[in-house]
């Protein structure tokens, strides 16, 4: 018997077929109708395939389309199916997050906060709300209140030798990130909750696995990152395990025991916690004053018209947490999120002012400091001569202060900048900067219009990485950031902490604790590789559009003189 064809069925996959085959391809004429040199992409994938099949880092992928894009100073690429601009030319990106910055003043992180009411924070918040926190956190990055925090974490540093020396005795091949994550995450518990979290002995310790839940890259994150690149509103229904109220139970709690036990027994440190203290009695808190000529960096130069002004609204109580990090598993600013949400449910009924509060979460950043040591041992395990010299450096500085790591000590590591600088040149943790189009914008000089709402990525990582700036960009040379060296380079070329009114406003904070663990570390101990370190090093193909993650990095350790 001759059986019917089901064509009703076949109809409708056909039709569904279709409109899904349009759903991921129907944006892809978007720049080639512009007139602007794009990346061929693949139905569904875009351009991010290797990322999206987690092969390689977002970052990695920017690289190759960065080089697709040789010899154009901008070009077009899709995220999937949502088209983006890719900057090249270090004069059109001073052009955008400087210059013109009133055009790209937020970044692509916004969160609709009607939707997701927890979603706001310094680095996600767009236009005048954004302004108004930038405006107010500022003077709580001053030189000043960096010097002020200084001993607490060279005293996070005695803990990190004290508990080195057992593996430095038996030659013991140690997993450096995690040593260090254990350092940077002393200095968070010691400055922002004012406790001893003491790490290195306590490596299984409750924060640290708390700590871990959120931020590590995991496969949950990773899989709601890639579906929701296809399909946003899968972002909002697949929360990763790490937003679990027993994540957050516990930060609070201890946030809330920390601050009680302090005012109960009048006990005073030089850390966030204080100030938080300060906030709740005083209502605000003690400013610096701009101390150094540095600290204007970090201020906002953007004009701001009356208009723009009037239309400012307060931060008021709508102005909640940041819990959006937790959503892509961004390790971005470790425990920036912790103290937001515990500053958040701690302040808000008691004080007018809390919205204050967040100013000294934002002081909290980690992850990338912690990134930086360790790819920098890394560096100076795989060039001897390098370390050496650093290690005299620091030896010399610290015989003129006394055998202290004081402020002023920190400042006269000349070497020790550029060989921190090119840690960040050559392993930027932001490997990405993004910008979003808030005003459309006619690129000068071009025919180009760029559409608001179109999203710019500034590679910063291949930017890095291209033998037009830094020739032979893979050697480690610090030599790249003596004073001439970087006068014949373009700024806009290097990159590490952004630029513009959105630069990295903790930049002191994170060079700071980069520093104080790098000169601990080399004046008792010397670093070298063995056959389990992998040069080169390689990242985790889970790691964040916006960070990475360096693999494990394998390094022996010895007693300096041995
Ligand atoms: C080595 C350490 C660090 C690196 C490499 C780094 C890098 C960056 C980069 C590249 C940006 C984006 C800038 C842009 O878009 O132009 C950023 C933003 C930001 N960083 Fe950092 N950062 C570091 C440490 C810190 C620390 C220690 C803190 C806080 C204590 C911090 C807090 C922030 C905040 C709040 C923003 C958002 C600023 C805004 O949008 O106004 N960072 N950081």
């Amino acid at each position: 018997m001759e059986t019917e064809l089901p064509w009703n069925i076949i109809l409708a996959s056909t039709a569904v077929l279709a409109f899904i085959y349009w759903y991921f391809t129907s944006t892809f004429s978007y720049w080639e109708m512009r007139g602007v040199p794009f990346v061929k992409p693949l139905p569904a994938f875009g351009n991010i395939v290797d990322y999206i099949l987690w092969r390689n880092t977002y970052q990695e992928s920017c690289v190759k389309i960065y080089k697709k894009l040789e010899g154009h100073a901008f070009g077009g690429f899709y995220d999937a199916h949502k088209p983006v601009l890719l900057l090249r030319d270090p004069e059109i990106i001073k052009q955008v997050m400087v210059k013109d910055f009133a055009n790209f003043r937020d970044r692509n992180q916004s969160i609709p906060e009607k939707l997701f009411p927890l979603g706001s924070h310094l680095f996600s918040l767009t236009g005048s709300r954004w302004r108004k926190l930038r405006m107010m956190l500022t003077p709580t990055f001053t030189s000043g209140k960096m010097k002020m925090m200084l001993p607490t974490i060279v005293e996070c540093t005695r803990e990190l030798i004290s508990c080195l020396e057992k593996s430095t005795d038996s030659n013991d091949i140690l997993e450096m990130r995690n040593v260090i994550a254990n350092f940077t995450t002393d200095v968070i518990g010691s400055c922002a909750f004012g406790l001893q979290i003491n790490s290195m002995k306590e490596s299984d310790s409750e924060f640290r696995r708390m700590g871990n839940k959120i931020f590590k890259p995991n496969h949950r994150t990773s899989i709601v990152r890639s579906i929701s690149l296809f399909f946003r509103p899968i972002f909002w229904i697949l929360k990763p395990a790490a937003m679990s109220q027993e994540v957050n139970d516990f930060f609070i709690d201890l946030f809330k025991d920390s601050m009680s036990y302090r005012e109960k027994n009048k006990v005073v440190r030089n850390d966030f916690l204080q100030l938080l203290i300060q906030l709740k009695n005083k209502g605000k808190v003690d400013e610096d004053r701009l101390s150094s000529k540095d600290d204007i960096h970090l201020t906002i130069t953007e004009n701001v018209s009356a208009a723009d002004a009037e239309k400012d609204e307060p931060l008021g109580t709508k102005f909640n947490l940041e819990l959006f990090h937790f959503y892509y598993g961004i390790t971005y600013h470790k425990y920036m999120v912790i103290v937001y949400s515990v500053m958040e449910r701690l302040l808000h009924f008691r004080t007018r002012s809390w919205q204050r509060s967040v100013l000294f979460s934002s002081w909290l950043g980690s992850e990338t400091s912690s990134t930086t040591i360790s790819c920098c041992l890394h560096e100076l395990a795989a060039n001897p001569d390098i370390q050496e010299r650093l290690r005299k450096e620091v030896d010399k500085v610290l015989i003129k202060h006394g055998g202290k790591i004081t402020y002023e000590a920190l400042q006269d590591l000349k070497y020790m900048d550029a060989v921190v600088d090119e840690t960040l040149r050559k392993y930027p943790p932001v490997g990405n900067l993004n910008r979003v189009c808030t005003k459309a914008y006619k690129i000068p000089d071009t025919h180009v219009n760029i559409d608001k709402d179109t999203k710019l990525i500034i590679p910063v990582y291949a930017i890095h990485h291209d033998p037009k700036y830094y020739p032979d960009p893979e050697k480690f040379d610090p030599s790249r950031f003596t004073e001439n060296n970087i006068k014949n380079r373009p700024h806009f070329s290097y990159l590490p902490f952004g630029e513009g009114p959105r630069v990295c406003i903790g930049l002191r904070f994170g060079r700071m604790q980069v520093k104080v663990g790098l000169a601990a570390l080399l004046t008792k101990y010397k670093f070298s590789v063995c056959e389990k370190t992998s040069i080169p090093l390689g990242f985790d193909p889970m790691s964040s559009t916006i960070t990475f993650w360096p693999n494990k990095i394998f390094l022996k350790i010895s007693h300096r003189d041995n």
